[in-house]
Order: structure tokens, then sequence, then C-alpha cells
């Protein structure tokens, strides 16, 4: 008796070839509505689904394939003779393959004003559900659900049949794209009905590469996207020279990346160990960049830089002058390119910096157990700042100031940014008591400190913060307030002429 083969796809690539390939092998084909058509195109023999269910396809497609000659075909086991005996009884032919992909949902909502209608219809019943019964079936089934495992399995079973251990991983990797399939559709519909902490939390990431090691050599590493991908992302960039990215590479890259994005004017920003070190911005990219480096030229060796304009042959001429690990632009010159490709292993990566939304949640996992919280976009914009103190900031001061905050924004708490015209002078971050990341920057800052301004992530509990940026010489200080001492660093601060304002904003990271 021949094999039987069903095939039933959306994706059709590759198919006409698989097909040609299992009817040389002698397998009986049978098909959908517009897999068929294809297969008959290419002039390879294919019998409908309809005949062997012996029913029509309705309702646009919603009903094919759901069908006990269909599913009694795949659920049967081999092994069972009650099973077998029950076929015979019933006249159901036993399925050997299967080949299906879905719907193509996932770029269905990816598409820009999609209607709810349109997600829904494109939501495959027919398809998970033969897949999941060949899975499930793996003993005496193939199931192929990836275009690019065609040629695999046609080389198996010319090679005289599948192994149970290749059936098996073709089986698994069904699961898996099924669960990653409904993840998509439960996210959709959590979206739908706003609910965005459910009572499961289902995402589903796809791999996008292997890492050599994890952030230490003895720890494996891989790279995963969002299967819906929002906003400006690393995940998609590409890779314009160099080796490939390690995992601190990618922690690294991505924190720079978020750093000059809050920035609509040309900006640099360097980054070593996922904290900004360098910031500036200016009147064009040189500029900025520049100002960055300045800012700390000894952090910077090795570090990591993200620009959000093209780089031109200027700023590529400057940047090639230091060791660096990684440039994230939106795009190179030529010019630029010719530069910076000389040095081989200095990765550039392009990234579109357009894409406005940000991801909703960001997610930490703690053991047995993951956070879930929305993206910090607190920012100034629309803000009305209370001045606490009796001297106003000036306007160079509060220009100052609200570049610290979105500096200290992606600093890791507690965290302290000293700043002064279009740059970070000096980055206190992730110590443990605020007056100790104060030092920090005021060491890096040194005697450029005078005349500076002070952002801090979150209040200070005591004045010795203000007492210790009176004396490196700040002159301006912008923190949430809301302090039960608030009034102490107010106190502080009119003692030293320092001029406060609160944002009534906290921007921990941790
Ligand atoms: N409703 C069904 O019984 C059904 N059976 C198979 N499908 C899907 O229909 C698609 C193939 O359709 P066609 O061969 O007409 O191009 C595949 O993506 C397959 O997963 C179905 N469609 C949706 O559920």
């Amino acid at each position: 008796m021949k094999k039987r083969a069903l095939l039933s796809v959306s994706n059709k690539l590759g198919l006409t070839e698989f097909a040609k390939q299992l009817h040389d092998l002698d397998y009986e084909l049978v098909s959908t509505g517009g897999t068929k058509r294809t297969i008959e195109e290419a002039g390879i023999p294919v019998r409908s689904i309809s005949e062997v269910t012996e029913f029509p396809e309705i309702m646009d497609g919603r009903v094919k394939t759901l069908h006990p000659s269909v599913h009694g075909g795949l659920l049967a086991k081999r092994s069972y003779e009650s099973h077998m005996k029950q076929l015979e009884e019933l006249d159901i032919k036993t399925i050997d393959l299967v080949a299906v992909n879905l719907y193509p949902f996932k770029e269905t909502i990816a598409k820009e004003g999609v209607s709810e209608a349109d997600a829904i219809e494109n939501i495959d019943i027919g398809g998970p559900t033969m897949l999941r019964a060949a899975a499930k079936s793996f003993e005496d089934v193939a199931v192929v659900v990836n275009p690019s495992d065609y040629e695999e399995v046609i080389a198996g079973i010319q090679e005289g049949g599948l192994s149970f251990e290749t059936r098996r991983k073709l089986a698994a990797k069904v699961f898996r794209h099924t669960a990653n399939y409904d993840a998509m559709i439960a996210g959709y519909f959590s979206e739908l009905t706003e609910e965005p902490y459910p009572e499961t939390y289902t995402v589903t990431y796809e791999k996008v590469q292997s890492l050599r090691y994890g952030e230490n050599p003895h720890q494996s590493a891989a790279f995963y996207k969002k299967a819906n991908v929002e906003g400006t992302s690393l995940a998609e960039a590409e890779q314009l020279n160099g080796k490939e990215l390690s995992y601190n590479n990618i922690q690294d890259a991505n924190a720079a990346l978020e750093v000059v994005l809050e920035f609509h004017q040309p900006a640099a920003v360097a980054v070593k160990h996922m904290n900004p070190c360098g910031v500036g911005v200016g009147e064009n990219l040189y500029d900025a960049y520049v100002k960055a480096y300045e800012g700390d030229p000894v952090s910077i060796f090795g570090g990591i830089v993200a620009l959000n304009r093209e780089v031109d042959g200027e700023t590529a001429a400057k940047l090639k002058e230091i060791f660096l690990e990684i440039i994230i632009a939106p795009s190179f010159s030529q010019e630029a390119l010719d530069l910076l490709t000389t040095k081989k292993n200095l990765r550039l990566l392009k990234v579109d910096m357009k894409k406005a939304d940000r991801p909703a949640h960001k997610l930490a996992t703690v053991n047995g157990g993951l956070l879930v919280q929305d993206t910090d976009e607190g920012s100034l914009d629309g803000v009305d700042l209370e001045v606490a103190t009796e001297r106003e900031p000036t306007e160079q001061e509060m220009e100052d100031m609200k570049l610290g905050w979105k500096v200290v924004k992606h600093v890791k708490s507690n965290a302290i940014v000293v700043a002064k015209g279009d740059r970070t002078l000096g980055v206190g971050a992730g110590q443990m008591n605020r007056v100790g990341a104060a030092k920090i920057a005021f060491e890096q800052a040194g005697e450029k400190a005078a005349g500076s301004i002070m952002a801090s992530d979150a209040f200070f509990p005591m004045p010795d913060t203000v007492e210790a940026a009176a004396e490196a010489g700040v002159t301006a200080i912008i923190q949430p307030g809301g302090s039960k001492r608030d009034q102490d660093s107010i106190d502080a601060c009119n003692k030293h002429g320092i001029a406060m304002v609160f944002t009534k904003m906290r921007h921990f990271k941790h």
C-alpha cells in the first residue's frame, strides 16, 4: 500500500520540489485548496482533501481538514490492533507524513492598522490541530512544520526512512512552533482586552543566534528576539563589520541604544558595563562625540558608542582614534565605512532608530520567577519642575539638568550624574549609598565640576550629598524630592547658593 502524505501550507516555499520528491518516493499526496492547486500546476498528481473526508471545504476554509478521516488517520497507533481494526471498519487510511505551516498570524498583526476581524481570520485552527495530532503520533508519523526541513526529511526517507530520533525532533519542533503561535495569539488578545498582567504570562521569543558563551566563558548562552519586536531594537540590527557579538556586547549595546534614544539633537553615548560613561549632545555628530569622549576619556576605552545620526567621515576618523568594541548608528556614510572597516574586529551596527514605540514591558528573572513591569517612559516633557530653593536655576543650568536627568535614568542606582555644557563630566553608578555615588562622579569630573549640575536618580535622605556637591563646585541640583528630610537638603543648598529642582519622579534602575 502506498504511503500517504498530507500537505497543507500557507507558505508555499519549496512546496513543489518537496511534493515532487515525495511523489517520486511513491507517496500518495493529499492537499487542501491552494496547496493542491500549486502542486497540480507543477504537474504533480495530488488528491483533494475533500476526497478523503468526503466532505467539502466549508465556510471559506474555516473547516477543511477538521475531520475524523484526517485525525483518525493521524492519531491511530499502528501498534494497537484495536486502532487498526477501527480504521479498517471505518475505511480510514493512515497518514504517514504531514507538512503544514500556518496562517500568517504574526505577519498579519504586524501590519499597520490591521483590523481585529483580519487578525481573527488569520488564526489557524485546522493547521495546528493536524500538526499536534501528527506530532503526538511521531512514533508513526513524520511531521514537518518548517520548509527548511524538507530537504533533510527527503534525505531521511531516501536513506530508508526517518529514524525515531528524527521524528521525535520534528515533533518537538512542532510543539514549540504551536506554543509560539498560540503565545502570539494570547498576547494579541491580552492587549485587546487590556489585561497587561493576566493570570498566566505567556511570552514567546525566537532565536537570533547562539552565542559563544554567556556573561562568563563557563556559561552557555543564546540571543532571542520577541516574536513581534516593538520599536527600535538591537535584535533587528544589521551588523556591517566586525566579529560576532557576545552576550556582554549585546547587553552593553542595548544600554547605549536606550540612552541615545532619549535625545532628539545629535547625540553620542559611550557605555561601559551597561552604564553610560560619557554622553554629549551638540550641533552636529562630531561635536556630540567629542563631548562624550571628553566626558571620560579613560572609561570609553574598549567601550560601546551609540550615535543617533549618520556617522560621517569626520566623526568616523575621530572614533577610529581609540579602541572601541562597537559603534551603533542609524547609518554610516561610505567614507565612514571605508575608515572604520579597516578595523577588522570593530563591530558596526546599523539600527533603525525611527521606530517610536518602546517595549510595553520590561522583564527580569528571579530564581523561579519573573518580574514584569512597564518600561520606564518617564521624562520631563510637559513637567513643571518645582524650584525648591531660594535661587532659581539659570537657563544654562536648566539645560544641563535636563541632560543630566535623561542620563541618570539609565545609570544603575544609586546613580549620580555631573554635567555641564551639553555633556556629562562624571557618572557615579551602582553604589550602595548615594553620597558614595556622588563622590565617584565628582572625582571623575575633577576641577571641571566647578559650575556643573548634579542629577540624582532618587531623593536625598540626608544633606550629605548636597554638602559634597557644594564642595565640588556644583551650582544646581535636579532630583525627585519627596524625602521626609527634604528641608535639610534645601537648607544646605540655600546655604551654598545652589539652585535645586524637584522632578517628583524617581528613576531607580537596579
Ligand atoms: N480549517 C481547516 O480545517 C484547515 N486545515 C488546514 N488549514 C490551513 O490552511 C492553510 C492551507 O490552505 P490552502 O491549501 O488552501 O492554501 C494551511 O496554513 C493550513 O494550516 C486550515 N485552516 C484554518 O484553520
